[in-house]
């Protein structure tokens, strides 16, 4: 973490770019009637853009990596999705930015042990700048790539379970869990904001679970 903090400061007073925000907007039909901010965050090049992109259009990113600069605010309709810089020069920006979201979409990449390593420093920032009930999710994302794998799914849950986070790996390329991973958010934040005092608690592990099922996916991949 402590080096992670150094490099940001360096790139920071290098090339002054910190500041720079770039605002997209895209609207597409949804059926959420309340607004809800998620924020996606992980590592650079991890898939975020991506996997937002394969939300909002059904769509992968292929081709050449464009890193995204700042924040890129993408919406599809309800809830607003935060689609954040994993660089460290973007830092400062995505503190701001998060600190009154309500749902977080944190993602390493199933092919990079470093962006996995690097969840518990954006796990630690999370509860230092985020609002105290954020909902949390872990994605294990670019699940298509078997061949490059070198973190385990069982990792993945490992490390979830650890935190008291659902967890569910994704790939941007396929589309593999990315709509259930937004939904189930999306279903945790209405329950919330239109939750009756004597209402059962919404179970996020139980709604994915049955998801999975439902739709035949025994597999992640
Ligand atoms: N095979 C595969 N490639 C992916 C997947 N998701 C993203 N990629 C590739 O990974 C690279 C980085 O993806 P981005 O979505 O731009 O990464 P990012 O996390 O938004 O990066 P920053 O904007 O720098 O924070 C691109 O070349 C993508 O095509 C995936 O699920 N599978």
């Amino acid at each position: 973490m402590s080096s992670r903090k150094t490099s940001l400061t360096d790139k920071q007073t290098k090339n002054g770019t910190s500041k720079y925000v770039l605002e997209r907007c895209a609207s597409i039909n949804e059926y959420y009637d309340i607004a809800f901010k998620v924020m996606l965050l992980g590592d650079s090049a991890v898939g975020k853009t991506c996997v937002l992109v394969r939300f909002k259009d059904g769509a992968f990113l292929g081709g050449n990596f464009i890193a995204t600069v700042g924040i890129d605010f993408r919406v599809r309709e309800r809830p607003k999705i935060w689609d954040t810089a994993g660089q460290e020069r973007f830092r400062s920006v995505t503190h701001a930015y998060y600190r009154d979201a309500q749902a977080l979409l944190l993602l390493y990449d199933i092919t990079s042990k470093p962006s996995f390593d690097n969840i518990r420093a954006w796990l630690t920032e999370i509860h230092e700048y985020a609002q105290k009930d954020v909902v949390i999710m872990l994605l294990g994302n670019k699940a298509d790539m078997a061949a490059e794998r070198v973190v385990k799914t069982e990792e993945g849950e490992k490390l979830a379970k650890e935190y008291g986070v659902p967890f569910m790996e994704t790939s941007a390329k396929t589309g593999v869990n990315v709509e259930l991973a937004f939904h189930a958010i999306a279903r945790e934040l209405k329950h919330r904001a239109t939750q009756q005092p004597n209402d059962p608690k919404f179970q996020i592990h139980d709604y994915i679970e049955s998801q999975k099922q439902k739709s035949g996916c025994c597999s992640l991949v």
